[in-house]
């Protein structure tokens, strides 16, 4: 089921953030191009995988949001957006995020206390990011069913488990080694 998603991953070229090495992909980048038809396995396979009993998928700006698309159109389930832009809206919740090579906010917005949540995101890596989120969301008395991170770089999972105690839900497991992506394992090993 995970074919397209293993040769494109296999095939990421790497670049050099500092001392980062980022591999390039259209599920983490949409470079190269993404095919719609590696874009439904994802969709197919979260939706196989994740607890869809809930009231929103969240996406994380950017890399998150075609996924939450992908998944919202096949749920019909409704998706908003953690933003990297701040709007001053009432209740907004500013996040700080780190991660391997960069940081920023990101604002919450239009999540509510008692909501049953899926959020989502394409790479879970240092942690810093989902990290950070998982604690303000929890915080905020939202109820996260599902913790998504299609890519599980390097420990990253394992940290957010160590951080916050919760379970993500990843699709392929790799790491970058000499200069290559190397799957460790896909969730249907
Ligand atoms: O586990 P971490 O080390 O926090 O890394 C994961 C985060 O890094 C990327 O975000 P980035 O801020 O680069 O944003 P983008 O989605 O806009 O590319 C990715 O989309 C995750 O959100
Ligand atoms: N590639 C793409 N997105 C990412 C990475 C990476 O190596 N690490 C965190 N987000």
């Amino acid at each position: 089921m995970l074919e397209e998603v293993i040769k494109s991953l296999e095939a990421s070229p790497i670049v050099k953030k500092g001392d980062y090495n980022y591999f390039v992909n259209p599920i983490s980048d949409g470079v190269p191009a993404m095919d719609p038809l590696l874009l439904r396995e994802l969709a197919l396979a979260v939706h196989k995988y994740a607890d869809l009993n809930i009231d929103k998928i969240v996406a994380v700006e950017a890399m998150g949001i075609h996924l939450a698309t992908a998944l919202s159109l096949a749920t019909d389930i409704p998706f908003v957006v953690i933003r990297k832009r701040q709007y001053g809206l009432p209740g907004e919740t500013e996040v700080y995020q780190k991660t391997g090579y960069g940081s920023s906010n990101l604002y919450v917005n239009d999540l509510h206390e008692g909501e049953k949540i899926l959020l989502i995101d394409d790479v879970v890596s240092t942690g810093g990011t989902l990290v950070a989120l998982i604690k303000t969301l929890e915080d905020m008395g939202l109820d996260l069913k599902s913790v998504v991170a299609i890519i599980d770089k390097g420990d990253g999972k394992k940290i957010v488990k160590k951080e916050t105690g919760v379970d993500v839900l990843s699709i392929v497991k790799l790491d970058v080694i000499d200069g290559k992506v190397v799957i460790e394992s896909t969730i249907e090993d």
